[in-house]
């Protein structure tokens, strides 16, 4: 439990005069499930769009189990074992389930066969649909979406369409997995749900995993460790318990109807 596999140190964005992220440092650890909250604005989803390489840092540094993530693009970021989903569901609605996830697993393979192999049905090209195939359904299968690999994504209630997108990511084998809000728009019954859903899915994969959520049950229930961000610095770390009573925390939160 002790190898660090993210790094970020002195990490900032600005976007004009606004400084997103400033100076943010941090770790996770393997198999770790960390927390990040904070206000609404306070850089959290800008801080995954870092890491991901969907926007490129102004100042600081980040690694990921050996290697340096600046200046890298998403899917190459995907390549070295991160995934992530996102605030709003981007599935590919009209797709079935499976395809869904078959598209995710094609993603993180694709550098292997020529296109010349796909249009033309060689052998080999049928042979690697063929395993794509069954890495996704056995994928369905351990998240408990296999009776649904058929049914269009749209089709799918609210709750098991967010563990779709998290299927999704997982096909791309990820070592880290960040989720951006994966409560939101749940009822109770499928947020507790998905707490359990996390948990497993960290330990059935061998995952260390970052939750952005404005649902503090969750975060609280889940997480060992939180990182709290307020006008994109971070203000405190610590255990749910640590962070409950931090009086900066109480703070940053005045004004907004969050129970901590
Ligand atoms: N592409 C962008 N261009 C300009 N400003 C941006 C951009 N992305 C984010 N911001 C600004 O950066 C700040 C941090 O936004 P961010 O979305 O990271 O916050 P957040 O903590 O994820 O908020 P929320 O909890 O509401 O999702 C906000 O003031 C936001 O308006």
């Amino acid at each position: 439990m002790n190898e660090v596999v993210l790094e970020l140190k002195n990490v900032t964005k600005r976007f004009g005069g606004l400084t997103a992220v400033d100076k943010f440092s941090g770790h996770v650890k393997k198999g770790e499930l960390v927390g990040l909250i904070g206000p609404n604005g306070a850089g959290k989803t800008t801080l995954f769009n870092l890491i991901t390489g969907m926007y490129e840092l102004d100042e600081g540094e980040m690694v990921f189990l050996g290697n340096r993530l600046n200046g890298l693009k998403p899917h190459e970021v995907t390549r070295l074992g991160i995934a992530r989903t996102f605030q709003n569901i981007r599935l590919f609605s009209d797709m079935s389930v499976l395809e869904n996830v078959m598209v995710a697993r094609h993603c993180k393979l694709r550098s292997m066969f020529s296109l010349f192999s796909f249009v033309f049905k060689t052998p080999s090209a049928l042979k690697f649909e063929k395993s794509v195939r069954e890495h996704s359904e056995k994928l369905l299968a351990k998240v408990g979406l296999l009776n649904f690999a058929n049914e269009k994504a749209s089709a799918l209630p609210y709750g098991l369409q967010r563990k779709l997108e998290i299927a999704r990511a997982l096909a791309t084998e990820p070592k880290l997995l960040l989720l951006d809000e994966p409560a939101a728009g749940m009822n109770p019954q499928e947020t507790s749900e998905l707490m359990e859903f996390i948990k497993a899915i960290r330990d059935e994969f061998g995952l260390s995993i970052i939750v952005i959520e404005h649902d503090m049950k969750v975060i609280m229930g889940i997480c060992e460790r939180i990182y709290v961000m307020d006008y994109g610095k971070l203000i405190a770390e610590g255990t749910p318990s640590q962070i409950q009573s931090n009086p900066l925390v109480i703070k940053a939160y005045l004004g907004e109807e969050v129970l901590l």
